[in-house]
């Protein structure tokens, strides 16, 4: 296909863009957050990440008629607005829900461990069940987990239909549940706003011996209410895990100190989720200018690298929580990425926000949990289920 004359401008952590884009235009590459009006006057198409909030001080002036955003959160881009100026956006739902969903289960695996429970004595209660907290419903039932599940608007849309549906009141989860883990998207307006959703309050009403995971969006969570809570002689949160902070990428150093898993939103970060990003807006694309896609991620995710991801599998006769999570371990570490954001700690404030951009632009490459196998044979039959159904493992046979 002859190269289209079109100026593409993309943030540079979105992984081959210019391999996708390449063959529309000219592409060039920025630091997300870097990312001005100046920059965007001969500028056709922009793709962006989260850290860039697109509207109206970004946009206006400027020639830009196509936005898209490798992301599932949307809460950076002022839609009504580019829909109002019509400019066409786009976006990559789901594409890193599997990515969330191994790492929900890696820190709930490790929380587990840690406190030498089992998941099978938890009651889970998700909140948003939509593409990431459906997956992670599914994963934690299976690994032995009671299950509530909060959707308000989903619960409302299957009450209009004359539905049943499995969703219960946020009050009803936090009256029972004691791991608690967030996926809804945030917002501010509507009639379920999710900022804030757990204030101190909500906070409060939480179960002794909670495990609170937010992996959504930092402002899901009131930061200083939660802090607060941690350093309390008596919290009724014994374990947090948080992937998503008020003011990134410069937590609050106290709450950092107090959280058991702390990491700098990479929970999405598994890079076939990436690509599948860069994939659905690179098809996203073609569309608006109709033309047939020619360019595909196959290459970059190529089976043939499944040998390289074969596990070693643990001891057979350690005990299930250890087992399992000695598997996970070996494809998402949450421990690892914990202690590298606890680093952060150690550098003068004013150098927080770069140190824990970089960690994000450094991060290993992790890949989703399903392309990742280990032999079928090798593992108990007793743990088949857990590795297949809970942590999405691939068992294969081996060839004799
Ligand atoms: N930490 C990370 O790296 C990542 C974070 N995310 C965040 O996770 C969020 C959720 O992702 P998905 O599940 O894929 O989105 P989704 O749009 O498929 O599902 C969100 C669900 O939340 C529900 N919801 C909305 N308001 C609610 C409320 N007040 N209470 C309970 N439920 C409510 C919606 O009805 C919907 O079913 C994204 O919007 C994004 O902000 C997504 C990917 C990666
Ligand atoms: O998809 C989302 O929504 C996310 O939160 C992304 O995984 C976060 O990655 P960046 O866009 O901030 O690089």
């Amino acid at each position: 296909m002859p190269t289209l004359s079109l100026s593409v401008l993309a943030d540079e952590n979105i992984p081959l863009a210019s391999e996708a884009f390449g063959s529309l235009g000219t592409v060039q590459t920025l630091p997300g957050r870097a990312i001005e009006r100046a920059d965007l006057m001969d500028i056709d198409a922009l793709f962006v990440r989260s850290v860039t909030t697109v509207g109206p001080e970004l946009l206006s002036g400027t020639p830009v008629r196509f936005v898209g955003s490798a992301t599932i959160g949307t809460d950076h881009i002022d839609q009504e607005w580019l829909q109002n100026e019509g400019i066409a956006f786009a976006h990559a739902p789901a594409s890193n829900a599997d990515s969330v969903a191994d790492y929900v289960v890696a820190i709930a695996l490790h929380l587990a461990l840690k406190t030498d429970t089992s998941l099978a004595d938890r009651t889970a209660g998700i909140i948003g069940c939509g593409n990431t907290g459906s997956r992670v419903a599914a994963r934690l039932r299976a690994l032995g987990a009671n299950v509530l599940q909060n959707d308000p608007p989903l619960a409302e849309e299957a009450d209009k239909r004359g539905e049943d549906h499995p969703y219960v009141s946020l009050d009803h989860v936090l009256e029972k549940a004691n791991l608690i883990s967030l996926h809804t998207p945030l917002t501010t307006h509507g009639p379920h706003p999710t900022h804030h959703l757990f204030n101190g309050d909500r906070i409060g009403q939480l179960q002794k011996e909670t495990w609170l995971i937010n992996t959504s969006r930092g402002a899901v969570i009131d930061n200083q209410a939660l802090s607060s809570c941690l350093r309390a002689p008596r919290a009724n949160v014994t374990a947090t895990a948080l992937d998503v902070w008020e003011n990134e990428p410069t937590p609050d150093a106290e709450l950092l100190r107090h959280v058991d898993l702390s990491t700098p939103h990479v929970a999405g970060y598994a890079f076939d989720g990436k690509v599948r990003g860069t994939s659905m807006l690179y098809h996203a694309f073609c569309e608006f200018l109709d033309i047939e896609p020619a360019w595909s991620p196959d290459a970059a995710l190529a089976p043939a690298r499944l040998g390289a991801l074969r596990l070693s599998p643990p001891d057979a006769r350690l005990p299930r929580t250890e087992y399992l999570d000695a598997l996970a371990r070996q494809a998402c570490d949450v421990a690892a990425d914990h202690h590298r954001l606890q680093k952060v700690l150690d550098v003068p404030p004013d150098e927080r926000g770069a140190y824990f951009s970089r960690l994000r632009k450094t991060y290993p490459k992790r890949r989703e949990m399903q392309m990742h196998s280990v032999s079928k044979d090798a593992v108990p039959e007793a743990y088949h289920e857990f590795v297949r159904d809970g942590l999405q493992i691939t068992l294969v046979d081996d060839v004799r």
